[in-house]
């Protein structure tokens, strides 16, 4: 079957005045619709140039960015993005932000447009706070608002750039549950960068392990747990086999063996295995 989203060859170098960094090299991946793609990897290797490479925000370098078999060739209006931060209009209740992206499109919004947006605010668990201005609202719900605002216009493919990494540890868990529930319920074709290890296994269908700038992709693992994935998945060994096979990439075996208790699911700054 042809893939939903192709990478091929993909290379990106970034010129300024001072300098040329060479960003991405050789990047192979294929997504199938509706998968759920998690991509980890240390600081600045360009995780995030990857996903502007498929929105078609940067044009790549080297190869090819394929959706469905069409070139990428500029900014796709398929592509729905969540970023770290909301980036709520703080002058706009809820509702209005979530409509904000089709009344910038189109200029105005219709009854009909207005109920969708309500619908996927209830399906984010706001449906009491339409109403209420971001300023009112934790972070959580705010990124829960950029996560409705996201899905309006009904995207084939969900960017997430890091969506929880600004929430506590709790909401943060919460959330990934969430989005768990609202991708089963409505399946899209997501890629999720993220720090944390943990939530990369526990969310995602395969692992796009990440090296060092310039990156490549050292891996694709699948991950095969069952759905829907919930708090005890986190207590399984098979979910620790997965963790510790990708920190393995990130962390010397002395560290390894060293870090049994401590903060050890954020992907180390620029190490890799040996
Ligand atoms: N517009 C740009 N011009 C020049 N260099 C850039 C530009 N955008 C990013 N870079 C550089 O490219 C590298 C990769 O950046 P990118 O944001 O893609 O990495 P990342 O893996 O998403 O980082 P992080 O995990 O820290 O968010 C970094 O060294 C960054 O400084």
């Amino acid at each position: 079957m042809q893939p939903f989203v192709s990478f091929s060859q993909v290379g990106h170098t970034y010129h300024s005045e001072k300098q040329s960094v060479k960003v991405l090299d050789n990047v192979n991946f294929d997504v199938s619709k509706h998968e759920f793609v998690a991509i980890v990897g240390p600081s600045g290797c360009g995780k995030s140039t990857l996903l502007r490479v498929l929105s078609g925000l940067i044009e790549p370098s080297e190869g090819q960015v394929r959706v469905f078999g069409h070139p990428v060739s500029g900014p796709r209006e398929d592509i729905g993005i969540v970023f770290q931060k909301p980036t709520l209009l703080p002058w706009k209740n809820v509702l209005d932000n979530v409509l904000f992206p089709l009344k910038h499109k189109f200029g105005h919004v219709s009854d009909k447009d207005r109920k969708h947006a309500q619908s996927l605010l209830e399906k984010v668990g706001l449906a009491d706070f339409t109403t209420s201005m971001p300023n009112e609202l934790s972070g959580g719900m705010q990124q829960r608002v950029g996560i409705a605002r996201a899905l309006l216009l009904n995207p084939d493919i969900l960017i997430m750039d890091e969506p929880f990494s600004a929430l506590d540890a709790l909401t943060r868990e919460e959330m990934g549950f969430e989005l768990q529930r609202i991708w089963m319920e409505k399946p899209k074709t997501v890629l999720f960068i993220t720090h944390s290890i943990s939530e990369a296994v526990l969310l995602a269908d395969k692992v796009l392990v990440m090296g060092p700038r310039p990156s490549t992709v050292l891996e694709e693992i699948q991950i095969n747990l069952p759905r829907p994935r919930t708090i005890n998945t986190l207590q399984e060994k098979t979910f620790s086999d997965y963790t510790t096979k990708i920190r393995e990439y990130f962390y010397r075996p002395a560290v390894m063996e060293t870090t049994a208790s401590a903060d050890k699911d954020n992907v180390a700054p620029l190490r890799r295995r040996a």
